[in-house]
């Protein structure tokens, strides 16, 4: 009987399909939104400007771009059944599952009955997503039942203001920005491509959504910055910093923040949130965390050839905004929606349900066994 182990290739090198997008890895800056460079978007866009570009197919005018930021802003309060369900949930849950749940259950209250209200509801999902966990984390932690209406502008300047009940800095709400813009989409990543397939068998648009989230949960993936945090924030300097990850690399195990299924030499992304971890850094006066980060790129690099992806400096940016570790991976969620949706538009637009093959490596064709005969 010839039996293999099965062996997961991950469809690495694979094409799994078209979009119009986004471009990973390609000659030049390496990461484009609808043809935008990363670094034009960083420095120029605020999120809501990607979010539109991503969602409608082009930037907007200024009329439309104001028009946008008010829906959004309108779009921000949490249905009192929403708000009964989170405060179910355990201050010990994970944020990511909160955020699953909180999409899920928006999900039986404002369900999508036809694909012509596609672009409302994610424009909802980008306004609501930070209420959501905001709420279940103020209340969870601080017994508190917030005002989820803002007058915030921008979605990063909402989420820090219900986070911490003050409007941010300037500076706080500009890093937050750049962030969600860095977050917005990556083509055919882990969940969107898992957004994809539950969008290619006609299912809903906050069934791809809560499947993503699940898929973003993991420490592979999304859940790769505050695993960073958590393994960074153990180490007092930079030399001790270097013991451990050699330790670590000669156990063989995983540095999360490095690495890419894609990139082979750098994540586009890293330098731009890199530089602001930096003065987040000088303007905390910080001389442990930032200096500790900057000792595992090197060491990473110079040992293995691994570079930072996009979630390791996120880890202390993150950390410098007084943001707590298990609320890193729900921001994420709060940004890639954008990208998540404008994928589910693109697969609808020209669907044909995913189903690849597999290549079997299970036993030969076998006699059926009666119970009392197997052992
Ligand atoms: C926003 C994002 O989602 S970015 C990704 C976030 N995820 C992480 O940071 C988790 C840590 N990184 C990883 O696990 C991987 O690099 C992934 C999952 C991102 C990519 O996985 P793959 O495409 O399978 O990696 P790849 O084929 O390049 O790995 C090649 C080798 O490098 C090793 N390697 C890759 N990343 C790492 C890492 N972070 N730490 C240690 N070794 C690593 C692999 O173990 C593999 O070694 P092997 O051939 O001896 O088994
Ligand atoms: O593209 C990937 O595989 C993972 C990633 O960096 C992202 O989703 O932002």
């Amino acid at each position: 009987m010839a039996e293999n182990t099965p062996v997961s290739t991950g469809l690495r090198g694979q094409s799994a399909g078209s979009t119009a997008l986004c471009t990973v890895g390609k000659s030049g800056s390496g990461l484009t939104y609808r043809g935008y460079d990363i670094h034009d978007l960083a420095e120029h866009a605020r999120f809501e400007e990607v979010a539109y570009l991503l969602l409608k197919g082009k930037l907007p005018t200024q009329a439309e771009l104001d028009a946008y930021v008010s829906k959004l802003k309108g779009l921000r309060d949490l249905p009192q059944p929403v708000k009964t369900v989170l405060e179910q949930i355990p201050a010990d849950a994970h944020p990511m599952d909160v955020m699953r749940t909180g999409a899920s259950m928006l999900g039986n209250l404002e369900t999508e009955e036809s694909f012509e209200e596609q672009q409302d509801i994610a424009d909802r999902l980008v306004a609501v997503l930070p209420s959501i966990i905001c709420y279940w984390y103020r209340y969870t932690h601080d017994g508190v039942r917030i005002e989820t209406q803002s007058d915030d502008d921008s979605v990063g300047g909402h989420f820090l203001h219900l986070l911490h009940g003050k409007p941010a800095s300037e500076r706080h709400e500009r890093v937050m920005n750049v962030s969600l813009i860095l977050y917005a989409e990556h083509e055919f990543n882990a969940s969107t491509f898992s957004a994809r397939v539950c969008a290619s068998t006609l299912s809903d648009i906050h069934s791809c959504v809560t499947g993503a989230i699940g898929t973003l949960r993991g420490p592979l993936h999304g859940g790769a910055n505050e695993a960073a945090m958590a393994m960074i924030e153990n180490w007092q300097s930079p030399e001790e910093a270097e013991r451990e990850i050699l330790g670590m690399l000669a156990r063989k195990e995983r540095i999360m923040g490095f690495g890419h299924a894609i990139y082979r030499e750098s994540d586009p992304r890293n330098a731009i949130i890199k530089r602001w971890s930096k003065r987040l850094a000088e303007d905390a006066g910080d001389t442990r965390l930032y200096p500790v980060s900057e000792r595992c790129e090197e060491v990473m690099w110079r040992e293995k050839k691994l570079f930072c992806n996009a979630d390791f400096f996120h880890a202390s940016a993150y950390h410098f905004m007084g943001i707590p570790t298990k609320l890193f991976t729900p921001i994420f969620v709060c940004s890639r929606v954008t990208g998540w949706c404008a994928h589910v538009f693109e697969q609808r637009a020209g669907n044909r349900i995913i189903r690849p093959n597999a290549d079997y490596v299970g036993p030969e064709p076998q006699e059926w066994l009666p119970i009392e005969r197997r052992s």
